[in-house]
């Protein structure tokens, strides 16, 4: 029979997108546009909490706040901050360990997704089993980097496994999939 282990540690994934020299973001956003990777984003993250910095909640345009079918977790230090993003449908808390313990409360907390940026991306990494990153072959510069998967990570998969997918508007992108032994 089909041995189950019982999860009570949560699955906790980094997402992204980076180009190929390894940029998140520039000037508050995302140096191309990729709507197949915004549905791989949404469908990849929906129904479970997520957990990201103030200028990630800020580099969403304002009708897409909250992310619907989530529940949003910002991590901010600062209380003048609060109460508009708590305004805005976030949750607020001050560090990566308390946006953590937040998380666990919520629906679909089996599996906690931390979608950005830069900053939170460099402190969660020793704290994530998994990460699913969007490459697009493009080079550009930026100011947020994707951070390095330091020794223990492995690449479980790419899809597709060689060359590009592209997306409609011919941008070429693959998806790769990393854990954490
Ligand atoms: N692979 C991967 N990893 C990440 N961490 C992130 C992404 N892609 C994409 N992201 C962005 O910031 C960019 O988003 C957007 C930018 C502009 C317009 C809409 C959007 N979005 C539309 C869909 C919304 C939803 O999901 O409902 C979220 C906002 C985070």
């Amino acid at each position: 029979g089909s041995t189950t282990f019982s999860r009570d540690a949560p699955l906790v994934g980094l997402i992204w997108a980076q180009t190929t020299n390894g940029v998140i973001g520039k000037d508050g956003g995302m140096p191309w546009h990729l709507p197949e990777d915004l549905a791989h984003f949404k469908r990849t993250t929906a129904g479970h909490p997520v957990i990201m910095g103030r200028r990630t909640w800020d580099s969403f345009p304002a009708k897409y706040r909250p992310l619907p079918d989530r529940t949003n977790i910002v991590i901010s230090r600062s209380p003048q901050r609060r109460a508009a993003l708590e305004a805005g449908g976030a949750i607020v808390v001050g560090s990566l360990p308390l946006a953590l313990a937040e998380a666990r409360r919520h629906p679909g907390a089996e599996e906690l997704w931390i979608i950005g940026g830069g900053e939170i991306f460099r402190l969660a990494a020793d704290q994530a089993t998994t990460a699913v990153v969007t490459v697009i072959d493009l080079e550009s510069d930026g100011d947020a980097f994707a951070p390095p998967l330091g020794p223990g990570w492995v690449l479980d998969g790419v899809s597709p496994a060689a060359g590009w997918d592209a997306g409609a508007n011919g941008t070429r992108y693959r998806v790769a999939r990393w854990s954490r032994l």
